[in-house]
């Protein structure tokens, strides 16, 4: 049995909660949210990120880090992207010596480019770290349905020695040593789920998203191997994967923001959608590299209000022809 400590009690940090608890694991939870932590003690369900979902009495919640930290040989760091460098930091102290670093966010730090293997090794140097992602939505697997995913370290042992210990019954963990391509192919399939919400909030059709999915994939492939990342990882879990799960479904949080987008709706109030902080951020990468990302640019640009969804459209469609391959 492990000790795992899950850093984060949003939608994400409570289903990996659920998972391990149920899996037999003692599984600590630790939130910054007083009201959310409280909830979960007194009734066993997370009312505001995972609402309807029994959660098993074995997690021990808290919103005391030290309390969470405390003897853990894993600890599971489920932050939004953009906050994972300063929880790092505060966390520095209460890290126990042995504990083992899976990074769960799917994002690229947009103030520095920096991914989230990155700003760890820089925060916490020297520490074991592995990256989780693949298609996996919090409230499946909060309810135990199965699913399949990549979990990433630098060195091919320890991929393989987090898989084993992070894989139950129904959360199947495949091991990879491409860090980079599975990191990458988490962060910019949210940038491609806003994309595909667009075409189908703007009633564009089953055709469009198709066309649309096929070319970002294009897109995140260029990209994630100019970043670093293997072709074979990139058409993987993590990368197609998540890309067809994110790029099809409402459940995805990106996907109903561009959704929201395409109808023309407030989107203020939405629930996290990653790839809105994600998108400028990897046009910039795509600039800087010399890689040509028109979808992953034009969703930057009607972010920014530069463009509307008309233009956005118009534009991707009048781009020069050119051969599909090569
Ligand atoms: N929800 C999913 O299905 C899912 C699946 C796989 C990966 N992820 C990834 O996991 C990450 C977290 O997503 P989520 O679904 O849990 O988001 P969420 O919005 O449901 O929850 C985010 C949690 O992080 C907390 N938080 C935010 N900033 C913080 C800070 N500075 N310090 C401490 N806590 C902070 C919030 O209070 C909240 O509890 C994202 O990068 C997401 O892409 C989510
Ligand atoms: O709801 P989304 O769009 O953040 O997607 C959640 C997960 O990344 C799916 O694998």
């Amino acid at each position: 049995m492990s000790t795992i400590a899950v850093l984060g009690a949003g939608a994400w940090g409570t289903a990996l909660a659920a998972l391990y608890a149920r899996g037999g694991e003692a599984v600590r939870l630790w939130g910054r949210d007083a009201a959310t932590i409280a909830a979960i003690e007194a009734r066993r369900e997370n009312p505001r990120y995972l609402p309807g979902i029994a959660l098993p009495p074995s997690i021990r919640p808290t919103t005391a880090p030290a309390k969470a930290l405390a003897g853990a040989d894993l600890v599971l760091l489920v932050v939004p992207a953009q906050s994972l460098g300063g929880l790092a930091a505060d966390l520095a102290e209460d890290l126990p010596a042995h504990a083992t670093l899976v990074l769960c966010a799917k994002g690229i730090e947009r103030r520095t480019g920096r991914f989230m293997s990155d700003i760890v090794a820089e925060v916490l140097p020297d520490r074991p770290v592995g990256i989780l992602s693949g298609p996996s939505f919090a409230s499946d697997v909060a309810c135990g349905l199965p699913t399949a995913v990549t979990v990433a370290a630098k060195d091919g042992e320890t991929a393989d020695a987090l898989a084993r210990g992070l894989s139950t019954e129904s959360f199947r963990c495949y091991a990879s040593d491409d860090l980079r391509g599975v990191e990458a192919g988490g962060a910019l399939k949210n940038v491609l789920a806003l994309a595909a919400g667009v075409v189908i909030g703007r009633s564009l059709g089953a055709s469009a998203q198709a066309a649309l999915v096929t070319r970002g994939f294009v897109e995140l492939r260029r990209l994630g191997e100019a970043l670093g990342g293997r072709a074979e990882t990139l058409m993987g879990l993590s990368g197609l994967g998540d890309l067809i799960l994110t790029c099809s479904s409402p459940q995805s949080r990106n996907f109903a923001y561009g959704a929201a987008l395409g109808r023309g709706e407030d989107l203020s109030g939405l629930k996290l959608a990653e790839g809105v902080f994600t998108a400028a951020i990897a046009a910039r990468l795509a600039r800087e590299n010399g890689i040509e990302a028109p979808i992953v640019e034009t969703v930057a640009e009607l972010l920014s209000g530069e463009l509307s969804v008309d233009e956005a459209a118009q534009r991707l469609l009048q781009r020069p022809l050119k051969r599909e391959v090569g």
